[in-house]
């Protein structure tokens, strides 16, 4: 990021001058029929200098490219100057521009490595340690509801980054949570979202988490006093609120205003996105499910990222790679998506995480320096666990017209070996066949042998894959805490390199703002027609036919 527009570097206009003369001949058939080597040379393994049962395998082999390609590639990355806006990033500098605020989440799993200047950072290890003495209470059952009862059910109130994270990760580390500990996010508005949850819990033992950086949040606050009212209705005296309510957050103010202690409230601090927090406090409903322990290990998972982000060189710096190779189709072949495709069930809700982590990141269209771009940033993220998307979705990705670039994601093992380890084996077959297929195809020559000679020409056509259609795979041996930990921080980074690259602030989020201010105006106009001014015609016409239908 260098001030420039990414279609200024040199290295962008050779990428563009590659792609046109040659993208008509990339075949991944006749890649990998030339080049006996090219697994070898397009994978890599990553091991934590800390932990060696933090590994995984990135395979991507089935992409797109070349050597000379890559090479390319990785110029761009030096071209924007992202080894200089990473060394920004880990110095606390106030790289989110846009707020003056410095982004620093990888502080907060920062074990041993970096010293930073920048308020609230030596307090990192006091909220692990309020962290841990308070989840080990609530396990233990030592901290009692206001009957004297122990708590069995927690309630997370919090929206977007105060919501996805916990729920991806308490989802994905499942394996290791305290059975008897019932978690139970609340995030939407809708008041239907309470109140199922709070029809299966029960005041004298929920504990409610009010999860918000700012404190101000419409959704989070509104559902947060909803709750306290279900609450006090049973238990009377505001007094007993200590008991079941704590708070996460970094304003203090409006979190005692609220009537919570400052001693139940976890704190944070604002060089935190919010989509970068579950490290934070706000993940202490990660370490009430999963324990402390597995919560800091989750930490030093990603902190080993961390590492290997500042350190590897970039042909092997994995969130690098994964990072140019989606700008490679992002930006030269016009690919709209990227599809994140967990084979694994507890994965089920990574894709929901990284459409907050990426798009609130890299969804802008202006740079740092103010200038519109002129070429794709962010792309649109999606993704379900296999192998339910091969049953519905997968068709498109197959035949449609699209070119969807895809990340395979799978654990060799399971912990759930049930029938020997039998579903886990055809799961795999799947993790592995899909991308075959994707890259390689089916010929017309292949379809007709298999068809016979009499198949009409329509059914042999329709029966083609033209293949082609590129992905990653990323391999580890067991989901733990600490190999998930590096799994998000792989795509944290990568997300960061693609937003420096493309010169936009991946760390404001100004594009929320507007539907909100204009959905608390409207607010004030719901009561009588007459109220409803301002609006084009559409919006007031469907205000008005609500109007004819509300009851109260
Ligand atoms: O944690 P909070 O302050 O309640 O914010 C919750 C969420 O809402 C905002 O509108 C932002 O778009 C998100 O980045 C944020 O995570």
């Amino acid at each position: 990021m260098s001030g420039r527009l990414a279609s200024e570097y040199s290295s962008w206009k050779k990428l563009q001058q590659i792609y046109d003369t040659e993208h008509s001949k990339l075949a991944l058939r006749d890649l990998f029929a030339q080049d006996p080597q090219r697994f070898a040379k397009f994978s890599r393994e990553y091991t934590s200098s800390d932990d060696p049962s933090v590994t995984f395998l990135l395979d991507f082999s089935k992409n797109l490219i070349t050597e000379p390609i890559l090479a390319s590639l990785l110029d761009l990355v030096r071209e924007a100057q992202v080894e200089e806006y990473r060394e920004k990033m880990f110095n606390g500098e106030h790289i989110n521009t846009s707020e003056d605020r410095a982004v620093l989440h990888v502080a907060l799993r920062n074990f041993d490595e970096f010293r930073i200047n920048e308020a609230g950072v030596d307090e990192v290890g006091k909220v692990l340690a309020h962290i841990k003495e308070f989840t080990e209470s609530v396990r233990s059952g030592e901290w009692k509801g206001y009957t004297g009862k122990t708590i069995n059910t927690i309630v997370n109130i919090g929206i977007g980054g105060s919501d996805l994270g916990p729920v991806m990760v308490t989802e994905a580390l499942k394996p290791y949570a305290k059975r008897d500990l019932k978690a139970h996010f609340v995030s939407n508005i809708d008041g239907t979202h309470l109140a199922e949850t709070l029809r299966e819990s029960d005041p004298e033992t929920t504990l409610f988490i009010i999860a918000s950086k700012t404190f101000t949040t419409q959704e989070t606050i509104t559902n947060a006093e909803s709750a306290r009212d279900w609450f006090l209705a049973t238990a009377k005296d505001k007094a007993h609120v200590a008991k079941h309510f704590v708070a996460l957050s970094t304003n203090t103010k409006a979190v005692t205003a609220f009537g919570i202690s400052e001693s139940n409230m976890f704190q944070f601090w604002d060089w935190v996105g919010g989509r970068y927090s579950l490290w934070s406090a706000i993940g202490l409903s990660i370490a009430l499910v999963i324990g402390y322990d597995n919560f800091e290990q989750l930490l030093r998972g990603a902190h080993g990222i961390d590492k290997h982000f500042r350190t590897a060189p970039l042909e092997q710096n994995l969130p690098v790679l994964l990072a140019v190779l989606g700008i490679w189709y992002n930006d030269f072949y016009g690919a709209q998506t990227h599809a994140l495709l967990p084979y694994d069930q507890y994965l089920h809700k990574f894709a929901d995480y990284f459409q907050q982590g990426d798009m609130e990141s890299n969804g802008k269209s202006i740079t740092k320096g103010g200038q519109r771009v002129n070429y794709q940033t962010g792309p649109i993220i999606w993704g379900a666990a296999g192998t339910n998307g091969q049953h519905s979705f997968y068709q498109l990705v197959h035949q449609g017209t699209k070119l969807i670039p895809a990340d395979f994601l799978a654990p060799a093992t399971t912990h759930n070996p049930i029938a020997h380890s039998k579903h886990h084996r055809i799961l795999l077959s799947n993790f592995f066949a899909q991308p075959e297929a994707l890259a390689f195809g089916k010929t017309e020559e292949e379809v007709r042998k298999e068809l016979g000679p009499n198949a009409s020409d329509a059914l042999v056509k329709s029966k083609i894959f033209e293949g082609n259609r590129p992905s990653n795979s990323i391999i580890f041996p067991l989901l733990t805490p600490a190999t998930l930990g590096a799994l998000i921080a792989l795509y944290e980074h990568k997300i960061f390199t693609q937003g420096v690259i493309w010169g936009i602030n991946s760390f404001d989020q100004m594009g929320v703002e507007l539907g909100k201010v204009l959905a608390k105006n409207i607010l004030n106009q719901l009561e009588k027609p007459e109220d409803v001014k301002g609006h084009d015609s559409s919006t007031t016409g469907l205000i008005h036919y609500y109007q004819k239908w509300r009851k109260e």
